[in-house]
């Protein structure tokens, strides 16, 4: 089986996919929200989830929108007036989106992001249980920057990193980037017309880099940001395609596995990767010692750890620091994104979790580490 098979074969057995889609396809070149373009996206998700597939959308298109709705013919330059229109043309863009999910029963959530909010070790936590929460739910979150509060990303207008940001945050298999082109040329196809699509690629060949040039004068990042993006994605194992939002069916033959646009795949194998990308996230900040109990089941079933199962409680960590791990010997066992603060861990050690509310006031999550946040070392 050929490497470039492999990459294909992957995305047939995708169960979560981050959907990007840009400005310059959103909008009909400025032409304000195209309607009947979105409703072919939405109706390819709803089957997608008809079949179990959890998709995640990232869409842009909010300045676009709000231009159109302000009478702007051209795209301002101040960021107040960017961010301006950004806020009205995010109301459509929701409502354009929930009607269509709306036809097939569907719910969706209107999710507002900036890239701090991915960095910052507790707003990240936020983030990750009520993403993963409306995705258990079966609620579709469509999410852009929060243009209010930004104002380089407005600038640079890049939701390609955001969603690579998403893809890992949920830890995706795949993440499509859908544009206004078949995918990544050798070079920018709209000034050099023999240009040639690659079709497959490993996200980290520096050569991408090269060969991706800046936007039109809608989305402004280009392929530039894409292939930055895959290289984000590539950290937690996720394969990123850039294709035609304008392919017939796009989504559903790319989930067949058909070879439509560039397919980017990391270097590593999905779990070795999450595996060294969670690792490598942060500071330690703090350190859990584990009875033999809770060492037995995190090695052995992967559980989560459940704050019965400590004994002590070093460091001055707060919610969504990362802690080590160690059993009662010193040696080390685990790391992890922990969901209570040390002050509260060290209330919470050796107790049950239905004790949690009685002994803090409220809960946070039953657990102290949730599986997901947790490499086993
Ligand atoms: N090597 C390349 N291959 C394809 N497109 C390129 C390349 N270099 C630059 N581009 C430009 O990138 C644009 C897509 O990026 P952008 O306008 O930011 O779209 P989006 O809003 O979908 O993110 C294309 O229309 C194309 O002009
Ligand atoms: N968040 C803004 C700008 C994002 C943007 O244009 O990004 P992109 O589609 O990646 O070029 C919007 O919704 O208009």
């Amino acid at each position: 089986m050929s490497e470039q098979a492999l990459g294909r074969e992957a995305l047939s057995g995708a169960r979560r996919v981050v959907v990007k889609i840009g400005s310059a396809l959103l909008t009909n070149d400025g032409r304000g929200l195209d309607d009947a373009a979105i409703g072919r996206w939405v109706d390819q998700i709803a089957a997608l989830h008809q079949r179990d597939i959890e998709v995640v959308l990232v869409s842009s298109g909010a300045v676009a929108a709000g231009m159109v709705r302000l009478g702007w013919q051209v795209r301002p330059s101040a960021v107040h007036e960017l961010q301006a229109a950004a806020a009205v043309g995010q109301n459509g863009l929701t409502q354009c989106y929930e009607q269509h999910f709306a036809r097939h029963g569907m719910l969706t959530a209107q999710v507002l992001l900036t890239h701090d909010d991915l960095s910052n070790r507790k707003r990240y936590l936020n983030a990750l249980s009520a993403l993963r929460t409306l995705v258990e739910m079966r609620v579709v979150p469509v999410i852009n920057e929060n243009d209010t509060v930004v104002t380089d990303e407005i600038r640079f207008g890049d939701n390609d990193t955001l969603g690579a940001l998403v893809a890992n945050l949920l830890e995706a298999d795949a993440l499509f980037l859908l544009t206004d082109q078949e995918g990544l040329f050798d070079a920018d196809p709209r000034h050099t017309p023999d240009a040639k699509l690659i079709t497959d690629g490993h996200a980290d060949d520096p050569r991408l880099a090269a060969v991706a040039g800046t936007g039109g004068a809608l989305g402004r990042g280009g392929m530039s940001t894409k292939v930055r993006a895959a290289q984000l994605a590539a950290r937690s194992g996720a394969v990123t395609v850039i294709a035609s939002g304008r392919q017939p069916e796009v989504l559903t033959r790319l989930m067949a596995g058909e070879r439509l646009g560039t397919l980017l795949r990391p270097e590593q194998a999905p779990i070795a990767a999450r595996k060294r990308w969670l690792a490598g996230q942060l500071q330690v900040r703090g350190t859990l010692t584990l009875d033999a109990g809770a060492v037995k089941v995190l090695r052995d079933k992967g559980s989560s750890l459940l704050a019965v199962g400590v004994c002590e409680v070093q460091g001055g960590f707060r919610r969504g620091d990362m802690v080590t791990c160690v059993d009662e010997q010193g040696a080390l066992v685990a790391k992890g994104l922990v969901n209570y603060g040390a002050e509260e861990a060290r209330q919470l050690a050796g107790q049950p979790s239905h004790q949690i509310e009685a002994i803090l006031g409220y809960m946070e999550a039953p657990e102290l580490i949730h599986r997901d946040n947790l490499v086993v070392v």
